[in-house]
């Protein structure tokens, strides 16, 4: 084998590509990995999930701060040092973005920094960052992990006007006094549950006629009423007409059943949805499928080139980390499957994809929603409990949300679970768990449970189901 030619290449070394490029070198294959970007590490270390994380941390504290009286404590803000937040984010980050770096750099894979693009399904040319010239790369199998970037929708006068994402929030040194937050989805509810703790006035526009669309209507009722009740204004089942530059606000025009309302603002965040990043890969030239910018790919990770495989948010159902990562590994060890002449019959299960959103209230949802087992016509069974009612969470003053467990009606069998509310995203993973053995509600309120909890608010529902197959 030449030194350019390879059994599996990488295209992108983010949690999807690294995942992939680290299973196949397990399963012997030789590997490299290329990334276009002036620094590695991904989207969720550098710009995704931890950083976000670090500065949720500090609109975590803050509220705090805001409900120290209810516990007898005299505490009172003096303010917020956004660029002190900002550092801490960064020293943080530097530190995860070191650790990737030196994985993708410790003689495993040969790694080149730069971008590729297919000349045909086997042949890649890079262009490297550094300006060198072009060379190319083959092999007999290919991941295609370009990860995700930022939707620019077509709103007259966004693009003109000018606005924030994500990114802009996550490395800013000072904050604007007010922003209208466009889209109810993960990063619009967490950045503006960071962004009005640090006193930001927020506005919040969804086009849907709920947060969080896809998940349980309650969920969204609980937060719009938590973020309604902190000052923000939540403005639910929008059109957005218009952006116009005034001096130096923004004045926002939006629709909300028939009636025309206007929002005049310092800064805008565009938070409507991320887009495959597949510009420049030149798909086509691989025969490689897509559906709009996104990659098709089967059960297996295959694309219509069965050698070519896609993992993380270029291909993914839902843009997380977890998916991403579980879909390089299958892609890897089905790649190393072909390429040993076996069957690549790896397949993913979708069963336990658990999604959470780091706002305030929490959310978290493991498995299926109530809406989607009606829509499969699976007989099925529900309870939920709210936090209002449950001794852990009201000695937290943490009673806004609820938890809900969904069973089959026949067997018992956990099928799905939400949270809104205190450490939804940590209280998730003890339904995941249950559910990964398939446990059904009788055998889950016969575990243990540690009293006080917030854990143990699980068991409420689980009874109650089992209660309703009894009657
Ligand atoms: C603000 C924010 C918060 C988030 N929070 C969470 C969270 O809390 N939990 C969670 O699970 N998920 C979260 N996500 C989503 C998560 O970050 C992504 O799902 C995940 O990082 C995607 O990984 P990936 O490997 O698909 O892509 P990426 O990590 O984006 O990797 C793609 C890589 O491909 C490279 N690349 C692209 N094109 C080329 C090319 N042509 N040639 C060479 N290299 C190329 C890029 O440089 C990049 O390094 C968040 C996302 C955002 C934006
Ligand atoms: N905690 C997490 O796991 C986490 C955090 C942040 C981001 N992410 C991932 O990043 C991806 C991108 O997040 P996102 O929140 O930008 O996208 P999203 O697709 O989840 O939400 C975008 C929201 O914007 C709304 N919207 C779209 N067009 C609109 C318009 N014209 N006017 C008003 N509202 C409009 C949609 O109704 C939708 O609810 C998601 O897929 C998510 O999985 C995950």
């Amino acid at each position: 084998m030449s030194e350019n030619s390879f059994d599996f290449i990488v295209i992108g070394g983010g949690s999807g590509g690294y995942a992939a490029a680290r299973t196949a070198h397990s399963a012997g294959l030789r590997v490299a990995v290329i990334d276009g970007a002036s620094e590695l590490g991904g989207l969720c270390i550098l710009r995704g999930c931890m950083p976000s994380k670090t500065l949720i941390e500090s609109a975590n504290r803050q509220l705090h701060i805001r409900h120290a009286a209810e516990f007898g404590l005299k505490a009172t803000s003096h303010g917020v040092d956004i660029r002190a937040i900002r550092d801490r984010k960064r020293t943080l980050i530097a530190d995860f973005a070191g650790y990737r770096q030196g994985q993708l750099e410790d003689g495993r894979f040969a790694l080149h920094r730069g971008h590729a693009r297919f000349i045909d399904a086997h042949t890649l040319e890079v262009s490297p960052r550094d300006g060198s010239p072009t060379y190319q790369l083959t092999a007999k199998s290919f991941c295609i992990a370009t990860g995700s970037e930022v939707f620019v929708p077509d709103v007259p006068g966004l693009a003109e006007t000018g606005f924030w994402t994500s990114d802009d929030v996550l490395d800013t040194d000072s904050l604007p006094k007010s922003i209208a937050v466009l889209g109810g989805g993960a990063i619009g509810l967490e950045m503006a549950h960071y962004l009005e703790a640090m006193g930001c006035a927020v506005t919040l526009i969804q086009r849907n006629a709920q947060l969080l669309t896809g998940l349980d209507r309650e969920c969204s009722d609980v937060i719009a009423k938590a973020y309604s009740e902190r000052g923000m204004k939540v403005h639910l089942g929008t059109h957005l007409n218009s952006i116009v530059a005034i001096k130096d606000k923004k004045l926002i025009e939006f629709t909300v059943s028939g009636h025309t309302q206007a929002v005049q603002v310092d800064q805008v965040l565009l938070a409507m949805g991320r887009q495959p990043a597949t510009h420049g890969l030149d798909l086509t030239a691989a025969r490689v499928s897509q559906h709009k910018t996104k990659v098709v790919v089967n059960d297996r990770m295959q694309t219509s080139q069965p050698h070519i495989f896609a993992a993380g948010d270029v291909c993914s159902p839902l843009d997380v980390v977890h998916i991403a990562i579980q879909q390089g590994e299958i892609a890897a060890r089905n790649a190393a499957r072909l390429i040993r002449d076996e069957t690549a019959d790896e397949t993913i299960d979708y069963r336990l994809t658990l999604f959470g959103v780091f706002s305030h209230p929490q959310v978290a949802v493991v498995g299926a929603t109530t809406e989607k087992l009606r829509a499969q016509g699976i007989p099925f069974l529900e309870a939920s409990y709210p936090f209002n009612d449950h001794g852990k969470s009201m000695v937290m003053g943490e009673m806004a949300g609820f938890v809900k467990m969904l069973a089959n009606k026949e067997t018992g069998e956990i099928l799905g679970a939400c949270v809104v509310g205190p450490e939804a995203t940590e209280l998730i993973h003890e339904i995941v768990i249950a559910m990964n053995f398939r446990s059904t509600v009788q055998q889950f309120m016969a575990i243990p449970h540690y009293h006080p909890t917030l854990s143990e608010i699980w068991t409420y529902p689980a009874e109650e189901i089992a209660d309703q197959m009894a009657e």
